[in-house]
C-alpha cells in the first residue's frame, strides 16, 4: 500500500517536528525521550522523504543539521573546516547499498568492490577539534553545530598526554578525536555520587559531555577524561595519503589512537570487522555504539565529498541494540519533587552494554497496565545510549502461576494523602505540599550542583534535617545554627562551619542558579540562564508578563507556561520571600555586566556602520579588551567593509573573523545590550 501524496506530506511535516524536538531534547537539554535507534529510524525516514521530495524542505531541516546550538555559556569558535556527523547503516545489506552509492559517487560501476577501508570503533563520547598553527596548539573546541563550536581549551588540556607542540610543522592543522569517559571511571563516579547523594551520570557519553563543558577546568580534571584521535581537518604539510597513514601519523606525534583500527579490503572484510567488534563489544574500555568504516584513500574521499551533514566516504555501522531477559522482582513507587508518583521496576541484575542493569523506570500507571506487568514476570529489557533501561515486553509463556496485576497506589506511599490524577494526564500526583518526599526532593534539588551548588549537604543530611523537623524547605536551610548542625549524627564542629560557609556563599550566587534551584518543570540550567539574562534581576523576573516570558529565546509555549504558572503560585512567592528575608540575594545579570566579554580580545578593522570608538566603548564596558593588532591572542577580528591586511593576518593565524552581524549575534548571545 502506498500513501496518498497528501498523507505523505503530512507525515513529512510531522516527522520534521518530531525530529526537531528530539534534537533539542538530546543536544540542548541533555534529556532524550526516545532510545537512539528509534530516533535514528525517524531521522532516516525524514531524510528519505526529503530526498524524494526536495521541494518540501523549506528552511533548515532538522534532518540536515549537525548537533545542537553551541551553549552561550562558552566562547564560540568557528572551525576552519566544518565538523560533520556520520550517516548510519544497521545491517550488512544496508552496508552493501551504501557501498553501491559510494561507487556511483566515484563514477565507478555499482558493483565495484575493491575499495580499501579503515575499520574503526565508533566511540561514544563527544568530538573535539584541536587547532594548531605552526605546530603550536591555539585552541580546542567542541563540535557544536559543526560550523561553530564551544571553546574548551583549558578543559581539553586536562586530558593526560596531549601534545601541545608538534615539531617541524608550518601552517594550519586541525586534529580531531573523541573525548570520552572510560567505563571504569564512569562506574567509579556513579558509585561515589550514590554515596554522597549527588546526581549520578546517565551514561559515559553524558558524563564526558558534562565534564568537558564544565566552566571550571579543575572540575574537569577530577573526572579523568580521555581521548582517542582519528582525523585531520586542515593538514598543511602533513605527508599522508590514506586514513591508515593519518592514524599512524597521529600516533607518531604522540596522540592517543585506538588499538582496534584495521585496514580492510572490500565490503565483505568490512562486514566481518563489524561482526568481530560486535562480539567483543562488552570488553572495550569505553562505550562504543558501532563501527565506522572509512574509505582509505584521502584522494578518493575528496572526490566522494560530503552531503550537508555527513561525508559520503564514511559510514557508521551501528551495533544492534542489546536486549536481555530478566525477572521483575518488585515494583516500588517513589514520589518526586513535583509530587509525581513514579513506579520503578526492580529487576534481577543483568549486564547490558557493559553496565549492570537492575532497575527500569515504568513511567506511570498506564505504562504498567499496558504492559500488564506482574511480579515474577520474565521481561525483555533493553538499554540504548542515553536512555534509562526500558522494559519492552513481558514473556507471557514464562509467567508464574497466580501472578496478580500490579495495583497502582491510590494514596501517596510516603505521606498517605489521597493521590490525584487529572483528566487527560498520564501521571498521578500526591497533591500534599507538605509531603515529606516532595520536601526532600525539592531541598536536594535546591542544593544540587547545577542549582545552588551547596557542597556538604548530601542526601543523608537532608533526610536527617527533615526527620528531626529542623527544616521544611530550602529557606529554612539558611536559618540553621552551627550547634544544631554539629549536634547531628555524623556532624562535628568543622563540618558544620563548612556547611554554613557554603550556605553563606550561595546567597550571592548568580541569579540563574536560584532560578534553576526552584525546580520549575521543564526549566533546567539553560532555561534558567536564558531567564536570568533576559530579566537581569529576580524582581524583574517576578514582574514579567507571560508574553515577556514567552519572548525569551528558547522558552517556547510549554516551558513559558510552566514558568508563568510556577511563579504565580502563592507557595512559590512565599518561598522566595522567605529566601530573600534570609539574605539570599542573587547576583543579577546586570551586576555581572562587566564579565560578559571577560577574557576576550577584539580587534576592529575596515569600515563599520558605527564609529569605532563607540563599538570599542561597548565592548570594554562589557569586560572585553580592544587592541590594535591581530596576534595569536586575538579572540575575534571584527571586520567591516574593505578590511585589509588585518583580515589576512587573522586568516593566517586562524583567528575567528566576525562581520557586524556576527558581532551583534555574539553580543546578543552574551546578553550585552546596547546602551
Ligand atoms: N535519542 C534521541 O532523541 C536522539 C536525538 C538526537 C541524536 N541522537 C543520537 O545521537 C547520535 C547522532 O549524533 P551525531 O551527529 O553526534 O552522530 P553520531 O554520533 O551518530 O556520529 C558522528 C560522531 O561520531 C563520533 N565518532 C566516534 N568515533 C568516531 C570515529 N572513529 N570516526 C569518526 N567519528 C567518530 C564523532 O564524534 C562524530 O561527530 C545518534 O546516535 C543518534 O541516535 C539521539
Ligand atoms: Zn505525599
Amino acid at each position: 500500500m502506498t500513501d496518498a501524496p497528501q498523507g505523505l506530506r503530512a507525515r513529512y511535516e510531522q516527522l520534521r517536528e518530531e525530529v526537531a524536538a528530539h534534537n533539542r531534547a538530546y543536544y540542548e537539554l541533555d534529556a532524550p525521550t526516545v532510545p537512539d535507534d528509534e530516533y535514528d529510524r525517524l531521522a532516516r525516514e525524514l531524510r528519505d522523504l526529503e530526498t524524494a521530495h526536495p521541494e518540501w524542505a523549506e528552511g533548515e531541516s532538522p534532518a540536515q543539521t549537525v548537533g545542537g546550538a553551541p551553549s552561550p555559556a562558552f566562547v564560540p569558535v568557528t572551525h576552519p573546516t566544518r565538523m560533520t556527523s556520520l550517516d548510519n547503516v544497521f545491517s550488512d545489506h544496508e552496508l552493501r547499498e551504501w557501498g553501491e552509492k559510494l561507487a556511483r559517487a566515484l563514477g565507478l560501476p555499482a558493483e565495484h568492490d575493491d575499495f580499501a577501508f579503515t575499520g574503526e570503533l565508533k566511540i561514544d563520547g563527544l568530538s573535539v577539534n584541536l587547532y594548531y598553527v605552526d605546530g603550536e596548539l591555539q585552541w580546542a573546541a567542541t563540535r557544536g553545530n559543526g560550523a561553530v563550536g564551544e571553546l574548551v581549551t583549558a578543559q581539553v588540556l586536562t586530558i593526560a598526554g596531549l601534545p601541545q607542540t608538534l615539531g617541524g610543522l608550518t601552517g594550519e592543522l586541525e586534529v580531531r578525536g573523541e573525548v570520552y569517559l572510560s567505563r571504569a571511571d564512569f562506574a567509579a563516579f556513579n558509585a561515589q555520587a550514590e554515596e554522597l547523594g549527588t546526581p549520578t551520570l546517565k551514561n559515559p557519553r553524558n558524563g564526558a559531555a558534562g565534564a568537558l563543558r564544565q566552566k571550571d577546568p579543575e572540575v574537569t580534571r577530577t573526572r579523568n577524561l580521555r581521548a582517542i584521535f582519528y582525523a585531520l581537518g586542515k593538514r598543511d604539510g602533513v605527508p599522508v595519503q590514506t586514513q591508515g597513514e593519518v592514524l599512524a601519523w597521529l600516533a607518531a606525534q604522540g596522540f592517543p589512537v585506538s588499538r582496534y583500527s584495521e585496514t580492510l579490503r572490500g565490503l565483505g572484510a568490512a562486514a566481518d570487522y563489524h561482526a568481530r567488534m560486535t562480539a567483543q563489544r562488552a570488553d572495550f574500555e569505553f562505550d562504543a555504539d558501532g563501527t565506522v568504516l572509512k574509505l582509505d584513500s584521502l584522494r578518493a574521499q575528496e572526490e566522494a565529498g560530503f552531503t550537508s551533514r555527513a561525508p559520503r566516504w564514511a559510514i557508521a555501522y551501528k551495533f544492534p541494540v542489546e536486549e536481555v531477559e530478566t525477572t521483575l522482582e518488585s515494583i516500588t513507587v517513589n514520589v518526586g519533587r513535583t509530587g509525581k508518583l513514579a513506579p520503578l521496576a526492580h529487576l534481577s541484575p543483568r549486564l547490558i552494554e557493559g553496565s549492570t542493569v537492575s532497575k527500569a523506570t515504568l513511567h506511570n500507571e498506564d505504562f504498567v497496565r499496558d504492559l500488564d506487568l506482574r511480579i515474577g514476570d520474565t521481561v525483555v529489557v533493553r538499554k540504548s545510549g542515553g536512555v534509562i533501561p526500558q522494559i519492552m515486553r513481558v514473556i507471557l509463556d514464562k509467567r508464574p502461576e497466580g501472578a496478580e496485576p500490579f495495583a497502582f497506589p491510590t494514596h501517596c506511599p510516603v505521606c498517605g494523602h489521597e493521590a490525584t490524577r487529572a483528566e487527560g494526564d498520564a501521571n498521578t500526583y500526591c497533591p500534599n505540599p507538605a509531603c515529606p518526599a516532595q520536601r526532600f526532593e525539592r531541598i536536594r534539588y535546591f542544593v544540587s550542583r547545577g542549582a545552588m551548588d551547596v557542597r556538604g549537604i548530601g542526601e543523608k543530611l537532608v533526610a536527617q534535617l527533615l526527620d528531626q523537623g529542623l527544616v521544611k524547605d530550602a529557606a529554612d536551610l539558611y536559618l540553621l545554627q552551627a550547634e544544631t548542625l554539629a549536634g547531628l549524627e555524623r556532624g562535628g564542629e568543622k563540618k558544620a562551619q563548612n556547611i554554613l560557609a557554603q550556605l553563606e556563599a550561595s546567597k550571592s550566587k548568580p541569579l540563574w542558579r536560584l532560578i534553576n534551584a526552584l525546580g520549575i518543570s521543564h526549566v533546567g540550567e539553560r532555561g534558567a540562564q536564558a531567564l536570568a539574562r533576559a530579566f537581569g534581576t529576580l524582581d524583574d523576573l517576578l514582574a514579567a508578563t507571560p508574553e515577556e516570558i514567552e519572548a525569551v529565546p528558547g522558552m517556547g509555549g510549554v516551558i513559558a507556561a510552566s514558568v508563568t504558572a510556577a511563579l504565580a503560585d502563592p507557595a512559590m512567592r512565599e518561598l522566595l520571600r522567605r529566601l530573600q528575608e534570609a539574605g539570599v540575594s542573587p547576583q543579577g545579570e546586570a551586576v555581572r555586566r562587566t564579565e560578559q566579554l571577560a577574557g576576550l580580545n577584539f580587534v576592529l578593522t575596515g569600515t563599520l556602520s558605527r564609529p569605532r570608538e563607540e563599538i570599542k566603548a561597548q565592548l570594554e564596558a562589557a569586560g572585553g579588551r580592544v587592541t590594535g593588532s591581530v596576534t595569536k591572542k586575538t579572540s575575534y577580528l571584527i571586520a567591516g567593509e574593505e578590511a585589509g591586511s588585518k583580515l589576512g593576518r587573522a586568516q593566517e593565524l586562524g583567528v575567528a573573523v566576525l562581520d557586524e552581524a556576527g558581532l551583534a549575534a555574539l553580543l546578543a548571545e552574551r546578553g550585552v545590550t546596547a546602551e
